[in-house]
């Protein structure tokens, strides 16, 4: 498996619109595209731009959002989780199973429209950890 970079960070937030504006205003940020729904992920979605990563904006869906749960411990939000790339989602998934790692459920397609999966946060010192396939035109 070979680690990839830093793809995203997830921020949470109980209002994406607010949270644009916050970015826009404080650090004269871009949005890319729009705002945008995945239901079977639970999440109301919106990337910030950065030169070599992203700020990954996630707002529930509805109430049985992972991030509604996230909410009502820390109802302003907050950092979320990182997502790193790898090539192989599958290979990933097998080596860090085989490590000790707690796999969240089977791979999924995530908001870059390819398979990612969630690591533990006990894994990970209490960090939620993304793994997201590389889209095939950035290999
Ligand atoms: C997929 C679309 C998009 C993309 O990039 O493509 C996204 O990234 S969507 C992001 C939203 N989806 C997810 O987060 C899915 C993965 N998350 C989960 O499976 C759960 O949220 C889980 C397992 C992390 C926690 O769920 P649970 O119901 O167990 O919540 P608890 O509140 O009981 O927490 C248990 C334990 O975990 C700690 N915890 C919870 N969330 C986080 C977090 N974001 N970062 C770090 N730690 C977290 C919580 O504090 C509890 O710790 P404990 O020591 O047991 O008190
Ligand atoms: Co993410």
């Amino acid at each position: 498996m070979k680690l990839g970079r830093l793809n995203h960070v997830g921020v949470a937030t109980p209002s994406i619109e607010k949270s644009i504006e916050t970015y826009r205003t404080l650090l004269g940020a871009d949005v890319i595209g729009t705002p945008f729904d995945l239901p079977a992920q639970g999440v109301k979605v919106c990337f910030i731009d950065a030169p070599n990563t992203q700020i990954e904006l996630i707002e529930p869906y509805d109430e049985s959002s992972p991030i509604a749960g996230f909410l009502r411990k820390d109802p302003a939000g907050g950092q979320h989780h990182v997502c790193f790339e790898v090539p192989d989602i599958d290979q990933a998934v097998a080596e860090m199973t085989a490590n000790g790692a707690t796999i969240l459920g089977a791979p999924r397609i995530g908001a870059h429209g390819t398979p990612i999966v969630f690591v533990h946060p006990r894994d990970f010192g209490g960090m939620l950890v993304e793994l997201m396939e590389t889209p095939k035109e950035d290999h």
